[in-house]
């Protein structure tokens, strides 16, 4: 099938790239023409595990292009995708500025019937003014032409999102009726072999499915968040807790790790965007608020575990952190606890010597060349002459490190770690000060042998 993607970001990309794996034929089409221009030749946006040789592979095999021609684009594909971002407004609700850019861009351009297909996250109501949008300048362009808008939201996690696509465990297809059925399953038909993975719905409700999900999944976080806090006052580890609850089938195992806050480009503006459509009905969502509240305090967690160790001696210090991403496998710095971290110690006068697998780059781009801050090329360099180490990100090559190593380099024995990756009294054991999430008997511990 022919198809076009207008946006060339994570979700446009990757989808790009695994439905031209698959043998669909992919034109697409981005704004940036610097984007654009790289990927022609081989350099690509992002860093996302298996993406490289899939992009590489099909723009040789011309399944797969790209181009800043609008036109050309709309003139290729059945299908036409809208994988354009949909940040936070100013008062957080989504901007659909570019989803209704892309809508108009189509309508201009449509020649014949076309299938426009929403993967960005939008807020219930958006297909009806897409639909309106391209209904309103076909009108004006005099030209009578079928279309359907079809909302298809897409459910990838960065880290893993070549994965996710070639193996989704749902594709959900909202529609205003019956007719783009057989297409959407032409389209989605080798992802459908194993069993039937396609759900279909009304556009409304397919719209309300994907916030309904990323607020589910973050609620789960900020649930285990709060009870981390609560385990740390009654002296309980939360990493018993954690399992514990999770061999009840009924609440399972996946999205309860306690941490340092969620952050990403997804669950902060989704539940906050979730909470503005809410508002805006006169509703007041007091679970996404407090989902909300919980995060934004926890990603203060590590930051004022740091400050409480050590004291008014922390200006000038060095501290030492280990993973600047969101999340494991990514270059994605969107909404970090590790910047929180960064700007409040900044704040107090530290400075950070940092290292991350993958995002060191976007970290630079982000904060551009600063005294308090110094990007190193190995996790061990980082900790060279630090007064403490802190992890914010839970990188596969954190998960074993040489702890005496570790001692050796740091002026005091502390770490500070928002991912629970250590068994708390190995490291007592070892000597070290250990300040975790939620591992009630280890804070307190801690707490009272600060050491500057
Ligand atoms: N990143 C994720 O993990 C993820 C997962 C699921 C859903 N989503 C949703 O998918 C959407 C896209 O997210 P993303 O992370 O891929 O965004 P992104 O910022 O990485 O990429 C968006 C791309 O769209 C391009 N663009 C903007 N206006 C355009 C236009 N008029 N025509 C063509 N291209 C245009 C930009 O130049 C950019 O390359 C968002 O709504 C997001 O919430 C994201
Ligand atoms: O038990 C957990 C699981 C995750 N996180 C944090 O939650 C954030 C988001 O993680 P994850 O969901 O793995 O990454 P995303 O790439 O943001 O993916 C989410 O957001 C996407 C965009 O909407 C959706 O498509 C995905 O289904 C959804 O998982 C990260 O900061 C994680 O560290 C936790 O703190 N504890």
């Amino acid at each position: 099938m022919k198809v076009t993607v207008f946006g060339i970001g994570y979700v446009g990309l990757v989808q790009a790239a695994v439905l031209a794996e698959v043998g669909h034929q992919v034109l697409c089409v981005d704004v940036n023409a610097l984007r654009v221009e790289n990927l022609k030749q081989g350099i690509i946006p992002i860093y996302e595990p298996g993406l490289t040789p899939l992009v590489e592979k099909h723009f040789a095999s011309g399944y797969l292009n790209f181009t800043t021609d609008a036109a050309a684009g709309v003139q290729h594909g059945d299908v036409q995708f809208i994988a354009v971002g949909t940040p936070p407004d100013e008062d957080g609700s989504a901007d659909l500025q570019y989803v209704l850019a892309v809508a108009t861009t189509i309508a201009n351009h449509m020649e014949t019937a076309k299938v426009i297909i929403d993967k960005s996250t939008v807020p219930v109501g958006t297909a009806d003014r897409v639909k309106a949008r391209i209904a309103e300048v076909l009108k004006a362009r005099n030209v009578v032409l079928e279309f359907d808008v079809v909302s298809n939201p897409e459910f990838l996690k960065e880290g893993a999102a070549v994965s996710d696509c070639m193996r989704p465990d749902r594709i959900i297809v909202g529609t205003y009726d019956d007719r783009p059925h057989d297409l959407m399953r032409e389209l989605y038909e080798p992802f459908n072999r194993n069993h039937d993975k396609l759900i279909f719905m009304d556009v409304r409700s397919a719209e309300l499915t994907k916030y309904a999900a990323n607020c589910m999944l973050a609620t789960k976080i900020s649930f285990m968040n709060e009870m981390a806090n609560l385990a740390e006052m009654l002296g309980a580890d939360i990493e018993a807790v954690r399992k514990g609850i999770g061999s009840d089938p009924r609440i399972g195992y996946h999205f309860i790790y306690p941490g340092c806050g969620y952050g990403g480009s997804c669950f902060p503006k989704d539940v906050q965007a979730l909470i503005r459509s809410s508002e805006q009905l006169g509703y007041t969502p007091k679970i996404l608020q407090a989902v909300e509240a919980v995060n934004d305090k926890q990603k203060y967690k590590l930051p004022s575990l740091v400050q409480q160790h050590f004291g008014n001696e922390l200006a000038g210090k060095t501290i030492a952190l280990w993973g600047l991403s969101f999340k494991p496998n990514t270059d994605d710095m969107r909404e970090a606890s590790s910047r929180v971290l960064m700007e409040t110690l900044w704040q107090a006068g530290a400075k950070v010597q940092a290292y991350d697998p993958e995002a060191m780059e976007e970290t630079q781009r982000i904060y551009g060349v600063r005294d308090d801050l110094t990007l190193v090329g190995t996790k061990e360099a980082a900790l060279k002459g630090a007064a403490a180490l802190v992890i914010c990100t839970e990188w596969q090559q954190f998960r074993a490190p040489d702890f005496d190593l570790i001692k050796a380099q740091l002026q005091h024995p502390v770490i500070f770690d928002g991912r629970n990756l250590f068994e708390p009294r190995r490291l007592e054991a070892r000597g070290f000060t250990y300040y975790a999430i939620g591992r009630g008997e280890t804070v307190a511990k801690a707490a009272s042998k600060q050491v500057l």
